[in-house]
């Protein structure tokens, strides 16, 4: 596929920076680099401390929903699930609500500072909430082996359909997987890290680490690539967003409607944890799903939410760098 010159990519690029509404992964705000191009929009927002190499997918993404567009979808909707940040037991509920009705719910664990109590607590807290709906956990690699199989039992009686990267190691991930099989706890491993900042996606799938993977269309470079590892990987595939705005919400939708099987809600409706958006018409859930839809983007919600100049700088000066290794 022809790839925009540098030029290209900067005559229309724009920065900005969203508020949250309830802080993820320590941040306030999130800054995005937002492109327009023949196709649509596209989103570029490695976070910060991302080196130029793993940026490349993240801009390869960006061009793709721009410039070459998304595959024909296969369902005209997503279910989608609430995502809750490691907030205290008593903060859960405000959170959830900022999602209205989802049949899923992911819920962050293994916070640095935590402990499992903490872990608990927030897990009782939605199951005492939704009695009826499918909870997931996402350590983000946090626990050691024996962590991980230690939390897992303690968290067995909340009924988790599955636990999102409890280990950050592959090998580590897959020890974890057998012995919560021969320990017979009723969880699923899902691989995150180990497909997204993997050197080799699929290994994961190779070396049986996981019963599933969670695919990013940001950092695996695209739709079409994240299709094609979920193909080639041959597991089912949960997907999930990069914390971004509608525009890199959209090319999740577009991931999420054109996967042959879509067996789980994906982690999409993110955009319930900001304080505003690009478009005048955010991808927020309605009813536990997000609509396939094209996206509006107003030059007044760009210029409401620009970044201030030396963060804008800070962008485009990477846009730069990264646009090199595409
Ligand atoms: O999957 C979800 O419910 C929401 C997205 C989400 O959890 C994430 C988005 C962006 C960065 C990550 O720290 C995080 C994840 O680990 O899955
Ligand atoms: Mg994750």
């Amino acid at each position: 596929m022809k790839q925009p010159t540098v030029e290209e990519l900067l005559a229309s690029a724009r920065v900005v920076s969203v508020p949250m509404s309830v802080r993820f992964r320590e941040l306030t705000h999130r800054e995005a680099l937002i492109l327009q191009g023949p196709a649509g929009w596209g989103e570029f927002s490695p976070f910060p401390e991302y080196d130029d190499d793993e940026s490349a997918t993240w801009l390869r993404a960006a061009v793709e929903a721009a410039w070459h567009g998304f595959p024909t979808p296969v369902r005209s909707r997503v279910p989608v699930n609430a995502t809750v940040p490691a907030v205290q037991a008593s903060g859960v509920e405000p959170v959830l609500a900022r999602f209205g009705a989802v049949s899923a719910v992911k819920i962050k664990v293994a916070e640095r500072g935590q402990s499992l109590f903490d872990d608990v607590a927030r897990v009782a807290e939605v199951r005492r909430l939704l009695p009826e709906a499918n909870l997931r956990i996402d350590a983000n690699g946090g626990w050691s082996t024996a962590e991980a199989l230690t939390a897992l039992e303690s968290l067995a009686p909340y009924s988790l359909e599955y636990a999102e990267q409890p280990v950050m190691d592959t090998a580590d991930l897959r020890a974890v997987r057998l012995e919560v099989q021969r320990r017979g706890l009723p969880v699923l491993i899902a691989a995150d890290e180990s497909v997204r900042k993997a050197e080799d996606p699929l290994r994961v799938a190779r070396e049986d680490a996981a019963d599933l993977i969670v695919v990013k269309v940001a950092p695996l470079g695209g739709v079409r690539r994240a299709l094609d590892i979920v193909a080639q990987a041959g597991l089912p595939a949960v997907v999930s967003s990069a914390l971004d705005t509608s525009v890199g919400i959209r090319a999740g939708v577009a991931l999420a409607a054109s996967l042959p099987e879509l067996p789980y809600a994906c982690g999409l409706a993110t955009l319930s944890l900001m304080d505003g958006d690009v478009s005048p018409e955010p991808l927020l859930p309605d009813g536990g799903w997000l609509p396939v839809r094209p996206l509006t983007v107003t030059e007044e919600l760009l210029d409401r939410h620009e970044a201030p100049r030396d963060r804008a700088n800070w962008w485009l000066e990477r846009l730069k760098r990264v646009s090199g290794k595409l």
